[in-house]
């Protein structure tokens, strides 16, 4: 039997995706390839298809035998959430719907959940906990908020068990050397500092410098994609053996301003780069970190790569050695030109 992977051709799912082949999975994937590509794929069946397109949910759920399925699909930039709320709902929600939908007709009745910090907006606490109050800054946070609550009750009407994993700051590329980020535009820090460190960029912005942290700079908490792969295996093998839906936070429990991220990606990269402050970025908390524990106590998972340093030196050595992504030469838009 397969586990169905949405979302398998982006960053994350990629990663997923390597880590179910090597544990010799069968593995099946959908994705519409809007942010996701198809060099990121390392193995399994591939589908070119839309969530919000049932036609195509129902091929793939005929043509294998589904076991359970890894739902990392959706648009996830939070600023185009607050323009575009629209367009975030119909993705995200109602993409996941249609996912619930077909699983339900064809009797599939297992789900890892790829949720987000952003969940829990400005937290009540530091650090987070699974239960602590959940309220979403941007429709993107909402959006998944949404969807976990649409997970609640289709388990309680329909029996479909879910994990939902709530990732912290995703990082870093796969030790292999073969696949890693390269989304376009970019948004994330570690990458955008590589990119100012290649010299791809002119310098590189620091969105608020007057946040009550201890250099005034916003904290986070960075978790390496390797690790992330790691505990969707986990969840799935929880559900198998009959485990209960849960809900997780997917960190490392360490706080690093941004500032000093920028300086961890100076000195693995040992390249200056300029920096420019400017006001703060709308809907950003000042402080995300996670307490892991639940997952740590309930599935045994425990971050291996969870240094600042270590996760910086993997997202260098991708972007070092792939400087294009995975296109072979300067390409489209960013690629060719230099953007501050
Ligand atoms: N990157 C992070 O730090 C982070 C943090 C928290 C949560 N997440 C969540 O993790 C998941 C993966 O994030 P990522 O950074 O790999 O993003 P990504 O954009 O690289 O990957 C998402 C993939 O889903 C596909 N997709 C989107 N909508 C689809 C649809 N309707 N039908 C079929 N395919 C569709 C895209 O083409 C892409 O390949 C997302 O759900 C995101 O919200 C990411
Ligand atoms: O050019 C930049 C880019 C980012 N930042 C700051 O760096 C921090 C991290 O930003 P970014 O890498 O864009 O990640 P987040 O906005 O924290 O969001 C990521 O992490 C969230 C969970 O914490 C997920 O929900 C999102 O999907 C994922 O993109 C934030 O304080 C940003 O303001 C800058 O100062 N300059």
């Amino acid at each position: 039997m397969a586990v169905l992977v949405c979302g398998g051709t982006g960053y994350i799912g990629s990663h997923v995706v390597a880590a179910l082949i090597e544990q010799h999975e069968e593995v099946v994937i959908i994705d519409r390839m809007a942010t996701g590509r198809e060099k990121a794929v390392l193995g399994g069946k591939l589908y070119l298809g839309d969530l919000n397109d049932p036609k195509i949910l129902d091929t793939v759920f005929k043509e294998n035998e589904i076991e359970a399925v890894i739902h990392l699909a959706a648009s996830s930039l939070v600023g185009e959430s607050m323009t575009q709320p629209l367009a975030y709902y119909r993705n995200n929600v109602e993409g996941t719907l249609r996912l619930l939908e077909a699983m339900h007709k064809h009797r599939v009745d297992k789900i890892v959940f790829s949720s987000t910090a952003a969940v829990y907006g400005d937290p009540e606490r530091i650090p987070i906990r699974e239960a602590d109050r959940k309220m979403p800054r941007n429709t993107y946070g909402e959006t998944k908020l949404a969807v976990e609550r649409m997970l609640h009750w289709a388990e309680q009407a329909h029996g479909i068990k879910y994990v939902i994993l709530r990732y912290f700051n995703v990082a870093g590329a796969h030790d292999n050397g073969l696949i890693g980020e390269d989304h376009d535009p970019e948004t994330h820090l570690i990458p955008l500092a590589i990119q100012a460190a290649l010299e791809q960029r002119e310098s590189m912005i620091i969105y608020g410098a007057d946040y009550s942290t201890k250099d005034g700079t916003c904290v986070r908490d960075y978790i390496h994609v390797m690790d992330v792969a790691e505990a969707h295996l986990l969840a799935v093998n929880s559900l198998r053996n009959g485990g209960k839906s849960a809900v997780y936070n997917l960190g490392n429990s360490e706080g690093y301003t941004v500032k000093e991220v920028i300086e961890a990606v100076k000195k693995v990269t040992g390249r200056e780069f300029p920096i420019q402050i400017a006001p703060r970025r709308q809907g950003d908390p000042a402080v995300l970190i996670a307490s892991p524990d639940l997952i740590m106590e309930e599935l045994n998972w425990y971050p291996k790569r969870g240094s600042l340093e270590k996760m910086v030196e993997s997202a260098w050595e991708w972007h070092r050695t792939h400087p294009y992504g995975y296109a072979e030469s300067k390409q489209g838009p960013w690629r060719g030109e230099l953007l501050s």
